[in-house]
C-alpha cells in the first residue's frame, strides 16, 4: 500500500507505519546521547496511556535511558492489509521491536485503560512477568471514558466557565487566523471532564496495584499536567479541563499518601505545551504553540516531547530531591513560562494575522510536527514505497 497523509480537521487519518517506526527510532536515539544515569533510575515500569505523546516518551526513556522492563497500556487500532492502523499501534509495534532487539523486557496491553479488565490484565502480566513494579506513569488522554462500574460514557468537554471564550485561533484547515467563539461548559459537562480527565481513575490504578501487592516498595507514580499561561488560561486551566486537572492534584495528594506509608511517592507533573494528537484538538493550543516554539526556538530553550520527559526523569524524578512547587508538582514548564518567553508571545499574539503567520510564528513548524505525529513528512522515509501496513507485536488483545 502507498499511503499519503489526508488531514481531517485536527486528526490525520492516514498513517505511515515506516515513518512512525522513525519517529520511535528518533526517540532513542535522543534519550541515548543524553547519557542518563542508568543506576539511578527506574527498573520495571507500568506505562498507562503508553502509545503517543507523553507516555511513549516516558516509556522511551524508562527502556532506552534506564535499562528497564516496560508494561504499556493503550487503546490503539492495528492496521489491516486494507487500511493503515493508528500511529500509537505503529509507535507500540516499533518500541516492542526495538526493545527486544535490546534485550529489554516489553509487552503491551491494547484496550480501554478505563476498565476494570485492564487493570486485572496488567496485574497479572506483572505477577507473571515482573513480580512488581516501581513505578507507574499515568498518561491518558481520551475524550470519553466509560465508567467501570456502572457503563455509563463520560465525555469531556474543551470548553471555558462562566463566560464565552473569544479567541484569535487559527483554522488549521485553512492556515488562516480566525476569532474562535466557545460557549462556557454547562456544569454537568464541567462534572462529566472532571470524570474523564479527572484523578479517579489514577486512584482506581494504584488501588488495584497496591491491594494486589505488585507495588515495590518504594514505587512512585506521576500523572502529567497541563496549566499554560493566561493566553491559555480561559480554555484550559480556568475551564473545563483546568477542573478536572485540580482534581488530579487532589488524586496526587492521596496517592502520595497511601504510597509514602511505603517510602514511595507520586506527583503530578506540568509539563510544557508540545504537539500532540491531544493538544492539536484544543482550541487556541495551535496558534499559541506556534508562537511558543518560535520564540523559545529564538532563545535557544526549545524542547520536544521527548526532551520534557528525559529531563523530568533525570532531574526531578530520579538523581536527588527535587524541589516542587506549593502543591507538590514537579514543574517542567519552567521555561515556557519564562517572563521572557511569555511576555514575547504576547507581543506576536496581538499582531499575528493569516498574511505574517508563517511569518512571524513557527506555524510551519507546528504543521510540519503534526503531520509527523502521524510518520510522514520525515526525510528518511520513501512515500512513494510500498509498505505493509499490517504490523503484530507482543500486546494482548482485551
Ligand atoms: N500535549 C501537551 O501539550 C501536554 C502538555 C502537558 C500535559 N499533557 C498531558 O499529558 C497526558 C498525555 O497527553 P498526550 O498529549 O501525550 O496525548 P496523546 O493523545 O499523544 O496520548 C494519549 C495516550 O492515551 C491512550 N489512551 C487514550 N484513551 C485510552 C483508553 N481509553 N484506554 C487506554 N489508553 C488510552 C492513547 O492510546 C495514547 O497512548 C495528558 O494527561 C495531557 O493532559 C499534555
Amino acid at each position: 500500500m502507498i499511503i499519503k497523509p489526508k488531514v481531517r480537521g485536527f486528526i490525520c487519518t492516514t498513517t505511515h507505519p515506516v515513518g512512525c517506526e522513525q519517529n520511535v527510532r528518533e526517540q532513542i536515539e535522543a534519550t541515548r546521547a543524553r547519557g542518563l544515569d542508568k543506576q539511578d533510575g527506574p527498573k520495571k515500569v507500568l506505562v498507562i496511556g503508553a502509545s503517543s505523546g507523553y507516555g511513549l516518551a516516558a516509556r522511551i526513556t524508562a527502556a532506552f535511558g534506564y535499562g528497564a522492563d516496560t508494561l504499556g497500556v493503550f487503546f490503539e487500532k492495528p492496521g489491516t492489509e486494507k487500511k493503515p492502523g493508528t500511529a500509537g499501534w505503529y509507535n507500540a509495534a516499533a518500541f516492542d521491536k526495538f526493545a527486544k532487539q535490546e534485550g529489554l523486557y516489553s509487552k503491551a496491553i491494547n484496550g480501554d485503560a478505563f476498565s476494570h479488565e485492564a487493570r486485572d490484565k496488567a496485574i497479572e502480566l506483572i505477577k507473571q512477568d515482573l513480580g512488581q513494579v516501581d513505578l507507574v506513569v499515568y498518561s491518558l488522554a481520551s475524550p470519553v471514558r466509560k465508567l467501570p462500574d456502572s457503563g455509563e460514557l463520560k465525555r469531556s468537554s474543551l470548553k471555558p466557565i462562566g463566560e464565552t471564550y473569544r479567541a484569535t485561533a487559527i483554522d488549521t484547515n485553512k492556515d488562516a487566523i480566525i476569532e474562535a467563539e466557545v460557549e462556557p461548559a454547562t456544569e454537568q459537562e464541567i462534572a462529566d471532564t472532571q470524570a474523564v480527565m479527572g484523578g479517579e481513575d489514577w486512584e482506581l490504578w494504584i488501588d488495584a496495584l497496591d491491594k494486589a501487592g505488585v507495588l515495590a516498595p518504594g514505587a512512585r507514580s506521576v500523572a502529567f499536567s497541563y496549566i499554560g499561561t493566561e493566553i491559555t488560561w480561559p480554555i484550559y486551566w480556568h475551564g473545563a479541563l483546568g477542573k478536572a486537572k485540580e482534581d488530579l492534584d487532589r488524586a496526587a495528594g492521596e496517592i502520595d499518601k497511601r504510597l509514602g506509608e511505603q517510602d514511595g511517592g507520586a506527583n503530578v507533573a506540568v509539563l510544557k505545551s508540545v504537539v500532540t494528537q491531544a493538544s492539536a484538538a484544543i482550541p487556541v493550543m495551535p496558534l499559541y504553540i506556534a508562537m511558543v516554539y518560535k520564540v523559545m526556538k529564538e532563545q535557544g530553550l526549545h524542547e520536544g516531547t521527548i526532551d520534557q520527559l528525559n529531563r523530568l526523569f533525570a532531574e526531578r524524578l530520579y538523581g536527588g530531591e527535587a524541589a516542587t512547587d506549593e502543591a507538590g508538582r514537579l514543574r517542567l514548564d519552567d521555561w515556557e513560562l519564562r517572563d521572557d518567553v511569555q511576555q514575547a508571545c504576547k507581543a506576536l499574539w496581538a499582531e499575528v494575522t493569516t498574511d505574517n503567520l508563517f511569518e512571524i510564528t513557527d506555524y510551519a513548524g507546528y504543521k510540519h510536527d503534526f503531520l509527523k505525529l502521524f510518520g510522514f513528512e520525515r526525510d528518511d522515509v520513501d512515500y512513494d514505497a510500498d509498505v505493509d501496513p499490517v504490523r503484530s507485536f507482543d500486546v494482548v488483545e482485551l
